[in-house]
């Protein structure tokens, strides 16, 4: 299994790490800690030297109640930093963004991956996807960050998110995207109660059978409050890891991490007890 964009091809034969870099003031985990672009820089640096095959990095938080932010203040966050890591990298780069004006500005800057939340529904993101020839990731989520959490209902939430990312899929296709271009996620934490992020963990080998990369993003997200019963970053990177052990063995491609080193320890764990 791999990944292509326009002249860069991730091997995902096992599974890899995508590192999560915000620029961001709000972001709810990081927000603000890496806002210059020196320092940004050298934490996306840190987490390739750590074994991350991806660097995500995004401009605008999507955390649950986020404001929005408009996109000439998202490019003035992401594009510096975008241009310099391509300069002192070859690593794979992804833009976390649902703007197409954004996407195509990064993308000229040296980003390789399109990462958006919205699976290409905004107004002129299918097109910008296809002329800027970068990979996609297809991101399940329902509603919109600023009330998404308020009352997430499905019918079923696997097959309603699998046919959701179906649909995302075939207009790729129409628009002349590649397959394999294309990775899908089911957006973990993004119009999803408890018990439907547990479900679509519980049954990622379906989505894995669907025949594109899972990418699996659960990085430090509320969802471990709720099954944990307390709140402390430590057991929220606890269980990220934990779920990233599990992830890999059901045959997820991408793990979305802030924690770069844990992770790449906890797929190797698991690469070592495959049967491969
Ligand atoms: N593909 C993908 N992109 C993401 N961007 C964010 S923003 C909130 C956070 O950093 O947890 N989450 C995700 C995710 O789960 N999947």
């Amino acid at each position: 299994m791999q990944l292509n964009s326009r002249n860069r091809t991730l091997d995902l034969a096992r599974p890899v790490v995508m590192g999560i870099l915000n620029v961001t003031p709000d972001s709810f985990s990081d927000g603000g800690a890496y806002v210059e672009t020196a320092r940004a820089l050298d934490h996306a640096l840190g987490m390739v030297e750590q074994g991350a095959a991806i660097v995500d990095v995004g401009g605008e938080s999507t955390r649950p109640g986020a404001d929005p932010v408009d996109e000439r203040e998202e490019m003035a966050r992401v594009l510096p930093l975008i241009e310099a890591l391509r300069a002192h990298s070859d690593v794979f780069i992804s833009i976390d963004t649902i703007k197409p004006r954004v996407m195509r500005e990064a993308c000229a800057a040296g980003a390789d991956m399109i990462n958006d939340v919205m699976a290409l529904r905004a107004p002129g993101a299918l097109e910008a996807a296809c002329d800027t020839q970068a990979a996609v990731c297809l991101m399940h989520m329902q509603g919109q960050p600023r009330t998404m959490q308020k009352a997430p209902v499905y019918d079923d939430v696997v097959a309603d998110v699998r046919s959701f990312l179906g649909a995302r899929v075939a207009a790729c296709r129409d628009a002349g995207i590649d397959d394999s271009r294309i990775c899908l996620d089911p957006g973990f934490g993004f119009g999803k109660t408890l018990e439907h992020n547990l479900a679509l963990m519980r049954n990622l080998h379906a989505f894995v059978g669907d025949g594109y990369p899972v990418l699996v993003g659960v990085s430090r997200k509320s969802m471990f409050v709720k099954l944990h019963g307390h709140d402390d970053m430590s057991s929220r990177i606890h269980a990220s890891v934990t779920s990233a052990f599990w992830a890999a063995t059901q045959g997820a491609g991408i793990i979305r991490s802030h924690d770069v080193a844990h992770t790449v320890e906890a797929l190797t764990l698991a690469a070592a007890l495959a049967d491969n």
